[in-house]
């Protein structure tokens, strides 16, 4: 027992890679071929004869370790690949490769390697009969660039299904439940009777496909089991039996025999070139998706999985070049590093356990910030500390919710037709609209393979352990029923019956026999840069900017057109399938990075096939509560709350209406910028404002000796507000008026824009993210207030001299003056077109082919058009793919600092950290 492998497990991880040097075969000895290798030490191998014409090369090569022709496969097994195996025991995933040129002894290696892993994990379970386990295999190959069941007598093709968490999945492969060893066995044996063989020159019985052999195992304590608080530690290891490289002037093959050599050495060479720029550091592009195999197991190449490699030798000198060539591409392995984690299953009811005590934790807490005095200055400065921490927490719990919610789609289109009846349309008023599928890569769930839905959570290596004790979980804003947390938060913000009411609602249905949540652990935190590999590229919305049919396909809701890195998302994700528990950095890139190229053309590889799956900005369902506090900003609006949330509450955590207050003096900030024109980062002056606002109405309050007990806690002048309330309802009145409205209210903020001059980039990620969702009302209604404010300040000089900053007209000129440049920085931009999309976009913005500065023609053309919102989003999408903006899920909401919706950054790591 002990940690689990806080040592071993939980920082990044080279890959161990050994050689090995099998006899020379009875061909080679025919033909008196010699041996030109020698294994001088237990990581040394030396080209033994100095051949003039190969001094170029070096002859000396030092890997984890060598193994010559003398060692047995046990002793490979042992040194080589034991460690990295067993840790599927401990709930990392892991893999190991067998690489090498045909003959040279890869399945040899690999049967005795998967033979004793085999039987170390099944001697493994034997003693540690505290713990349950159970086994699944399923097995595959890819056999000229098709993956076949091999536990299926059908030989059809199988799919490859691209899912947002789990990565690629292979649809309908077969996973069989193990009884025990000699059913593996059996099976086994079945697979190898399938796999393809056939007989070249160099190998009787060469292997023509790429193998893989993938052992799932999940364990849980017996003591917990059927006590509703089960925590189980899943992981895959994968047996991958390469095939072998070959030339064929050597392996002397012709017609078909020919194809699969082409078929293999193809994805043999995007092996060798994702590992060589894997080794490099995971800067730029790595191809996974230029072959099934790499695509299959991306995530034990550079991602959460450990990994082995054994590459396999011939000693022969008429074998060189290829030794070479594998002792190459061994040499880049040993710099790829991988980044595994403990993948932690949890029942739904510890899930919910867990976060209920969570949240009655932040409310405690939130109830134990009573301004005691609220005229010390000190004081109020820690309070306010203390609330902006409250904050965040809230905040982090809010994105698990919302995360979950995403989670909660899959499970309702899992239980689909079988429960569609009254369980399905309570849940669905939680679901988010889901992508259509749209290719082959397109994950369905309903179709998709039998193994076990997983979620995520991170898990506090301290207290995990070695084997498989249950480990102390962290979860990690990550949930699969939305609707749970979802009940919970509000339940727990409001009253511990309601919550517990909706808690056995939850319990009362029977999710927690279907699904479970892998909480994907992160052993510690990673040091590189998650945000570079992030390859989530906007592919047809590119073109789109030109292109009349994806703009449509835009407004029928179906949101924006993505492809996904062909790195999946990683580490919190929720991963269902469970080989699909592995996570590869560059997607955790994807969720916490700042420079994911959203559009970012250079990136893309044209030689990636692309993979489009749709994927919708992240929106709130309508219907969903969502759980928030207030600022009072005053009471100008008749039927919009002014509220700006800020994630806290009133110090009895009950429910306080914000006072209605005259908000003339309240909109008098002291340090409030107005000027709009420093785009978004700007956003954060603004907000600050609004803060500042509050702030100076509560300290007003406090004047009057208006502050009661109930109105509020907080010295920025946080007015508690229902935490439960729905924001539409509240600020709408009806959601069903609410479309109109925003539609009106959409077309005011274009003009105050114009009017203000707001900067173009603010305008454009504005209006790509705000798009009508029931809670963007307070986006939009801030938004819309504070362009009032800004124009009303600059035409009118109706506010108050002493509050507003003295360079007011300077920030106005200033703004013109940044919106000029942006305009100037557009039409440069505007060069990364290509001449044929320069000249769609201008006939698409009616300026004359034949006309002179076409380019700043468009740029000043862009955002010009207050009353055409269909060019207004045009303007928006141009600037977006001219800055590069951020992809949806990057840009989220908040970056206009209001907080009032959940940023779905991703399955990473922000959570409960206390
Ligand atoms: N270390 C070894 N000791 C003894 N014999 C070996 C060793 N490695 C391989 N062989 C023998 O060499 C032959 C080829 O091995 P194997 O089929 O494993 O090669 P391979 O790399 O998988 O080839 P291919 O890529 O063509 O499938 C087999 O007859 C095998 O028994």
């Amino acid at each position: 027992m002990g940690s689990v492998a806080r040592d071993d497990v939980g920082k990044e991880e080279r890959i161990l890679v050994s050689v090995r040097v099998r006899p020379l075969n009875e061909r080679e000895l025919e033909r008196s071929d010699v041996s030109d290798w020698e294994c001088i030490s237990a990581d040394t191998i030396v080209f033994k004869n100095s051949l003039p014409e190969r001094s170029m090369f070096p002859t000396t090569y030092t890997f984890d370790r060598v193994f010559g022709c003398e060692r047995n496969t046990r002793q490979v097994y042992e040194e080589g690949a034991k460690k990295v195996s067993l840790s599927v025991l401990s709930g990392v995933n892991s893999s190991i490769f067998a690489y090498g040129q045909t003959s040279s002894g890869k399945t040899y290696t690999m049967t005795g390697i998967t033979k004793y892993s085999v039987s170390d994990i099944y001697d493994y379970i034997q003693k540690h009969e505290e713990r349950e386990f159970i086994l699944k295999l399923s097995a595959m190959e890819i056999y000229n660039e098709a993956v076949r069941d091999l536990l299926s007598p059908d030989s059809a093709p199988l799919r490859l299904l691209d899912d947002p968490e789990k990565g690629t999945v292979v649809e309908k492969l077969t996973e069989e439940t193990l009884r025990d060893q000699d059913h593996l066995k059996e099976l086994l044996s079945f697979c190898l009777d399938q796999r393809q063989i056939g007989e070249t020159s160099l190998n009787e019985m060469s292997s023509r496909s790429h193998q893989i052999l993938r052992l799932t195992i999940e364990s849980s304590a017996r003591e917990f089991s059927g006590m509703g608080n089960l925590t189980t530690l899943a992981a895959t290891i994968n047996f991958v039996d390469l095939a072998g490289s070959e030339r064929a002037s050597q392996a002397l093959t012709a017609g078909s025999r020919l194809k699969e050599g082409c078929h293999i050495n193809r994805s043999l060479l995007t092996l060798g070139t994702v590992i060589r720029k894997l080794s490099k550091g995971r800067n730029g592009h790595i191809p996974y998706r230029d072959s099934k195999l790499t695509r299959i197991l991306q995530s034990s190449l550079g991602g959460n999985a450990k990994t082995a490699i054994i590459c396999t030798m011939s000693p022969a000198r008429t074998h060189i070049e290829q030794s070479r060539n594998s002792l190459l591409f061994a040499s880049c392995a040993k710099e790829v590093v991988n980044n595994a984690q403990v993948n932690v299953v949890t029942s739904d009811k510890a899930l919910v356990k867990h976060l209920q005590r969570e949240l009655v934790r932040l409310e405690s807490e939130l109830r134990c910030i009573v301004p005691t005095s609220t005229s010390n200055p000190d004081a109020l400065k820690e309070k306010d500390v203390q609330i902006r921490r409250m904050e965040k927490e809230m905040k982090e719990l809010m994105q698990q919710r919302d995360l979950a919610q995403s989670r909660l789609e899959d499970l309702l289109k899992a239980l689909g037709d079988d429960q569609g009846s009254r369980q399905s349309e309570e849940l669905s008023q939680y679901s988010i609209p889901r992508a259509p599928n749209s290719s082959e890569d397109t994950f369905s769930t309903s179709e998709s393979s039998q193994s076990r839905d997983f979620g995520n959570a991170k898990f506090d290596a301290s207290s995990g352990t070695k084997g498989c004790t249950e480990p102390h979980l962290q979860l990690y804003g990550k949930t699969r029923e939305e609707h749970a947390v979802s009940f919970l938060y509000h339940s727990a913000s409001t009253t511990s019956s309601m919550g517990q009411e909706e808690v056995s609602y939850l319990t009362s249905h029977d999710f927690e026999d279907h699904y479970k949540e892998v909480l994907c652990v992160e052993m510690v935190e990673p040091s590189m840069n998650i945000i570079k590999d992030c390859n989530l590229l906007l592919t047809e919305e590119s073109d789109s900017l030109l292109s009349p049919s994806i703009r449509a396909q835009e407004k029928e809701g179906k949101g924006w057109v993505l492809e996904p890195s062909p790195i999946p998302l990683v580490k919190i994700s929720s991963s269902s399938r469970s080989q699909a528990l592995a996570r590869s950095r560059s997607c955790r890139a994807t969720i916490t990075g700042t420079s994911s190229p959203w559009f970012h053309e250079e990136e893309e590889d044209a030689d990636t096939p692309p993979n489009i799956f749709l994927k919708d900005f992240p929106r709130r369902p309508e219907g969903t509560k969502r759980t928030h506090c207030s600022i009072n900003l005053g009471a100008e609006s008749e039927k919009c709350s002014q509220d700006v949330e800020l994630n806290a509450h009133s110090r009895d955590g009950s429910i306080s209406q914000a006072s209605e207050q005259s908000s003339d003096d309240v909109l008098k900030p002291r340090n409030f910028k107005s000027s709009p024109d420093e785009g978004v980062t700007n956003i954060s002056n603004t907000v600050e404002g609004l803060k500042e606002m509050a702030k100076m109405q509560y300290q007003k309050r406090l004047a009057d000796g208006q502050d009661t007990e109930n109105s509020t806690n907080y010295d920025t002048g946080v007015t508690v507000k229902d935490v439960c309330l729905e924001p539409t309802l509240e600020s709408s009145q009806s959601p069903s008026r609410w479309p109109l409205e925003f539609e009106k209210k959409q077309r005011d903020i274009v003009e105050l824009w114009h009017a203000c001059s707001v900067s173009l980039t603010h305008r454009s990620y504005f209006f790509l993210l705000i798009k009508g969702d029931p809670t963007d009302s307070f986006y939009t209604e801030v938004e819309y207030r504070r362009l009032c404010f800004l124009k009303n300040s600059s035409s009118e000089g109706s506010v108050d001299k002493t509050t507003v900053d003295a360079d007011q007209n300077g920030s106005f000129a200033l703004s013109l003056r940044n919106l000029r440049r942006e305009r100037e920085k557009l039409c440069r931009g505007l060069n990364r077109f290509s001449a044929a999309q320069r000249v769609s976009l201008y006939a698409n913005w009616g300026i004359a082919l034949d006309s002179k500065k076409r380019r700043v023609q468009l740029s000043r053309r862009v955002w010009t058009d207050t009353k055409d919102m269909e060019r207004a989003r045009e303007s928006a999408m141009l600037v977006a793919k001219v800055f590069r903006f951020l992809e949806p899920a990057q840009a989220p909401k908040e970056m206009f600092g209001l907080s009032f919706t959940q940023q779905l950054t991703s399955r990473r790591s922000f959570g409960w950290r206390r």
